[in-house]
């Protein structure tokens, strides 16, 4: 194991430039935005110092422009749209989706978190490809198309929406992203769950050559809100909006090999999307335990940890000011680990509010932990450097 400091040239940046995640916790929540819980998309106070155009609202990946990209949850009715929303952006429990009612008008959720984007929830009975709506307004600044299929019902007509939407938009919008989510497929058995997924890609590969759109990428996942499989494909969503994410992703190859680490994702703690992992390939069950470990610290948290107030009700802030970086940097980032019954140790740190690093590694890695410490603290730093480059 050798010190990360060495393999990124000799980088080194003591500067602290950490937020805690009790303190995120604690922040208020604008009841406009939440429905369901205490994250709920809100804007948390306090400045994003340091965190460029993924962290704290702009994004210039497509086109450069500086935007929010809009995710666009669209399919037929009752195929689960709003329960995808609210279990993975509002913390609501999976079973309470049950009773969810059929969403009437365009739910638009702004999602404040490392990176600000919006959430729209078309309601199934739309259709957004009549004149009079504004098909700009809705596709204009979009980031991804996500078409959800209940895989347990009928999807030959949805299936025909889908299709004549790609072709809609392929035409005036072509680098849109689009991913089908083939969902509640948690009732359905593996060979099943497949075989629906090769029967909707045949068809859909079959209907944009015959449009002539031979070169179109759609992306399918198959997810269920009642298990990790919907933030998965979310975290693949997300990703793809990232300019980033190969940097981030070389950030994480280094610490790994330097450090002894085999597996490091980087989660965004609002929502348990990761935003991006190292290149050894992802197994479930691991990415399942880095996701369960966060719910446990941040319960921990939010019911243990102490009271760290925002900068702007610390003694001595003048409302109007913008609060100093110091402030917020005084406030320790939360760590822990945990030894696992099979050897392995989990080894959690928070890189801001909205950000924490999860690693996977053997027990035997944690014999030089100063090191790991200090490697984590170098990829800290790094990445700071990369949104600030970033941003100027
Ligand atoms: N089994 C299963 N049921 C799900 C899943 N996701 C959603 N549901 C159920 O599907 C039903 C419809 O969900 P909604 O989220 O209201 O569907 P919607 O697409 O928003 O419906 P509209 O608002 O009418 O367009 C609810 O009873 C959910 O509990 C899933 O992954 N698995």
């Amino acid at each position: 194991m050798t010190t990360l400091a060495n393999s990124l040239g000799g980088y080194e940046d003591t500067r602290k430039n950490s937020y805690s995640l009790e303190r995120f916790l604690q922040e208020p929540v604008s009841p406009t935005t939440s429905r369901y819980g205490r994250f709920g998309g809100t804007s948390p106070s306090g400045s994003m110092a340091g965190m460029g155009p993924v962290m704290g609202g702009e994004y210039r990946g497509l086109g450069g422009n500086a935007r929010r990209p809009r995710l666009l949850l669209m399919g037929q009715k009752r195929s689960g749209k709003s329960s995808i929303s609210s279990v993975v952006f509002h913390k609501m429990p999976p079973t309470e989706t049950l009773f969810l009612e059929s969403t009437t008008r365009i739910q638009k959720d702004p999602i404040h978190s490392f990176m600000d984007f919006h959430v729209w929830d078309f309601p199934g009975q739309l259709d957004f490809l009549d004149p009079t709506f504004d098909f700009d307004h809705i596709f204009g600044e979009l980031g991804a198309l996500i078409w959800v299929i209940d895989a347990q019902d009928e999807y030959l007509d949805p299936l025909s929406r889908l299709h004549s939407t790609i072709i809609a938009i392929q035409r005036t919008y072509p680098i849109i992203n689009i991913e089908v989510f083939i969902h509640k497929v948690d009732g359905l058995s593996d060979e099943y769950k497949l075989d629906t997924q090769r029967d909707i890609m045949q068809r859909t590969q079959d209907e944009l050559s015959d449009a002539g759109l031979d070169s179109v990428q759609v992306s399918y996942h198959l997810t269920s809100i009642y298990d990790h499989s919907i933030f998965e494909a979310f975290s693949k969503v997300i990703q793809k909006l990232i300019p980033q994410l190969g940097t981030l992703e070389n950030l994480l190859n280094m610490l790994c090999l330097n450090s002894g680490i085999e597996k490091a994702f980087l989660f965004d703690v609002l929502s348990k999307i990761y935003i991006a992992t190292d290149s050894s390939p992802v197994d479930v069950q691991s990415y399942e335990i880095c996701s369960d470990y966060i719910d446990v610290i941040v319960d921990v948290s939010e019911i243990y940890g102490y009271d760290r107030k925002p900068a702007t009700q610390l003694p001595g802030y003048t409302p109007g000011e913008t609060p100093a970086a110091d402030e917020e940097d005084t406030a320790p980032e939360a760590s822990s680990i945990i030894r696992l019954q099979n050897g392995m140790v989990l080894y959690l740190r928070e890189i801001n509010k909205y950000l924490a690093l999860i690693c996977l590694m053997r027990k035997e890695g944690l014999e030089k932990q100063g090191l790991v410490d200090f490697n984590v603290q170098v990829f800290q730093n790094a990445l700071t450097r990369v949104f600030e480059i970033g941003r100027s």
